[in-house]
């Protein structure tokens, strides 16, 4: 069985090196991290308990098709932290089966032997903002045992620490695609837009990047959902 936070979609995915691909979101309960500035808090913090499904692949895959309809060949899985899930593997193979490629988000602090089905695998470690201490040589072990082919790492920065973590996950794995993404400090999800706000400190850490010339070889993202429709939930 699988915790069913929320399931929700079409829409293209915000982040990453899937940015703006349409795809559909099946987010996980539970997180084994805290991060300070977690815009999806209420999967962990007891918030919204009660919303909380306990489902078989089968279930979820009826859902995917009840709101995406034929409009959708791309899953993605995030949370919570879904490599807590064990169950995960059933539902990865089932979209397969079914024709759908399937990415995953997660912070890299635990193992699944279904991480190896994932066709787009981003392993995001945790900064020092985010007042959590990633156990770099977990981190390192779980990196080992997948393919390189199909993950890639991404680095949330709000700060300059964050940007000199972020600088040294880099180094740590030059082979692995690099993403190092603006964060989101407006966590309200009021439909206010602070699509301007985030624009700055998007060049802010572009400006960053470009004088950097130790960074040549990395993607500096927005995301793009919160560009548009803030922190709402389901988009
Ligand atoms: C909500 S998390 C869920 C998956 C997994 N727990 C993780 O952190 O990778 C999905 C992505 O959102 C990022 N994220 C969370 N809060 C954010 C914020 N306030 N601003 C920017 N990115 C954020 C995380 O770093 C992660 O890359
Ligand atoms: N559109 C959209 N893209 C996303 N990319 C990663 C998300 C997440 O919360 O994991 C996310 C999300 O919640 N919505
Ligand atoms: S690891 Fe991901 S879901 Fe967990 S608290 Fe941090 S950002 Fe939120
Ligand atoms: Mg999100």
């Amino acid at each position: 069985m699988i915790p069913v936070m929320e399931i929700f979609g079409p829409t293209i995915q915000g982040e990453g090196i899937v940015i703006g691909r349409k795809t559909m979101f099946v987010r996980t309960a539970g997180c084994d991290f805290r991060c300070s500035w977690c815009d999806s808090k209420f999967t962990w913090d007891g918030t919204m308990k009660d919303e909380i499904r306990m489902m078989t692949a089968e279930e979820i895959y009826g859902e995917l098709r009840a709101a995406g309809g034929q409009s959708f060949n791309h899953v993605t899985l995030s949370g919570g932290n879904p490599a807590l899930i064990k169950d995960l593997g059933q539902l990865i193979d089932l979209l397969h089966l079914e024709g759908c490629q399937v990415a995953l988000e997660t912070q890299g602090s635990k193992y699944q032997d279904w991480m190896n089905r994932i066709d787009q695998l981003t392993i995001s470690p945790k900064p020092p903002s985010s007042t959590m201490n990633q156990d770099l040589d977990k981190l390192d072990d779980i990196i080992s045992q997948l393919d390189t082919d199909k993950i890639n790492l991404k680095v949330v920065v709000f700060e300059e620490t964050d940007y000199q973590f972020a600088k040294k996950i880099h180094h740590c794995y030059p082979q692995l695609p690099f993403y190092i993404q603006v964060g989101n400090p407006y966590l309200d999800d009021s439909v206010d837009n602070h699509t301007e706000k985030l624009l700055h400190r998007y060049e802010a850490l572009i400006d960053r990047v470009m004088a950097d010339d130790e960074m040549n070889n990395v993607y500096v993202t927005p995301q793009l959902h919160t560009l548009l429709w803030s922190n709402q939930k389901g988009v």
